[in-house]
């Protein structure tokens, strides 16, 4: 970790593009240090390097290409990560507001679903918090030994600025002419069981994703698993897993375009919740609800959903924590208020 950690501080503080991530249950590490600031653009997805897509697909995608990069791969166990740190007290900046203004907006959205006929919109706020002495290789650290079961990233990219996260849910994953999606959605806290009940409003929630993502994959056969509950940190989720083999005429791109957004961070219908969020939302999600991760020559893809994750602003001593929720009609503004507050503490957890 050394030799990643100098390299980390090296690559910051001349402004040069990197990438440190660790795979869901995976004991490696991978960094990837750009060598000049100049920003690559995927074309098509058909290179061989580390994405960063935004939540809008107006906006181009960020690439660090790997023949443009050293690619440094650790192999260590957690104790390697162990931190000893009690859990940060901070000064949450906004609060009362944030609350109001996230009920008010989940009111819109239901009103919405009511007369417009869409079915599930997902809503999501960003709350700043004040960290006078924010350690990168320290949160990096926390983030890998807490979540062995997500994608921990942390990426940095002048057009983008510092991101950390640990996300649970994947996008798309291709290897041998071969593809899976996951529908993940729903959301309770872990309470120290994993066989818990699922409402009505939860299952429907989680089965509109289900249904978008087989709707939108051309494969002659799809299978589908059962749905089951996964545990994320302090929270618990609903999941199936779709997979099949690629057709003919696939690409990575038009995949992903099929599916991002999906209902899981956007919602069904994908167009008219998109335009409610944008118009709605009132802050731009940037990389939160993007996507992220390796691609290589048109057949291999290993994307995760940019979710539980941060934005670091160092100089104003602010993370930014981005956090939402699927709203559907028999959604209770109150409750959609503390699954976000719930959602933050995934990354309270390690600052
Ligand atoms: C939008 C987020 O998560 C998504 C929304 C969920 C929900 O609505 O319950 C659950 C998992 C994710 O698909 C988030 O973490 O910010």
């Amino acid at each position: 970790m050394i030799e990643i950690e100098e390299r980390i501080e090296n690559s910051f503080k001349n402004n040069l593009p990197f990438t440190v991530f660790r795979k869901p249950n995976s004991e490696e590490v991978k960094a990837v240090f750009q060598k000049e600031n100049c920003p690559f653009y995927t074309k098509n997805f058909e290179e061989s390097g580390f994405v960063f897509a935004p939540f809008s697909n107006k906006e181009e995608v960020l690439i660090i290409p790997y023949s443009e990069a050293d690619v440094i791969s650790l192999y260590a166990r957690n104790h390697v990560y162990h931190s000893n740190q009690e859990i940060g007290i901070f000064e949450t900046l906004y609060s009362d507001i944030d609350k109001n203004k996230h009920i008010q907006l989940v009111e819109k959205g239901i009103d919405f679903i009511n007369t417009s006929g869409a079915k599930k919109i997902v809503l999501s706020r960003k709350e700043k918090i004040k960290i006078e002495d924010f350690n990168l290789m320290d949160v990096l650290k926390k983030l890998l030994f807490h979540y062995p079961t997500a994608f921990v990233y942390v990426w940095f990219h002048p057009k983008t600025g510092l991101w950390l996260g640990a996300t649970p849910e994947t996008l798309l994953s291709i290897t041998d002419g071969s593809f899976k999606v996951m529908a993940l959605a729903s959301t309770q806290e872990y309470k120290g069981v994993m066989d818990v009940a699922w409402g009505f409003k939860e299952i429907q929630e989680h089965q509109y994703v289900v249904d978008f993502i087989s709707s939108q994959i051309n494969s002659d056969e799809l299978d589908i698993s059962n749905t089951y509950t996964v545990k994320a940190g302090n929270l618990l989720h609903l999941r199936a897993d779709i997979s099949g083999e690629l057709s003919k005429d696939s690409s990575i791109l038009n995949l992903i375009n099929a599916l991002h957004p999906t209902p899981a961070t956007c919602g069904l219908p994908k167009e008219i919740s998109k335009n409610f969020i944008l118009e709605n939302e009132n802050y731009d999600r940037e990389y939160y609800t993007g996507f992220l991760g390796e691609i290589n020559n048109n057949s291999f893809a290993d994307l995760f959903v940019n979710l539980r994750c941060m934005k670091v602003d160092t100089e104003k001593s602010e993370v930014s924590l981005f956090v939402g929720g699927g709203i559907t009609k028999d959604s209770i503004p109150e409750n959609e208020w503390e699954e976000t507050v719930a959602k933050t503490n995934v990354m309270k957890k390690v600052l």
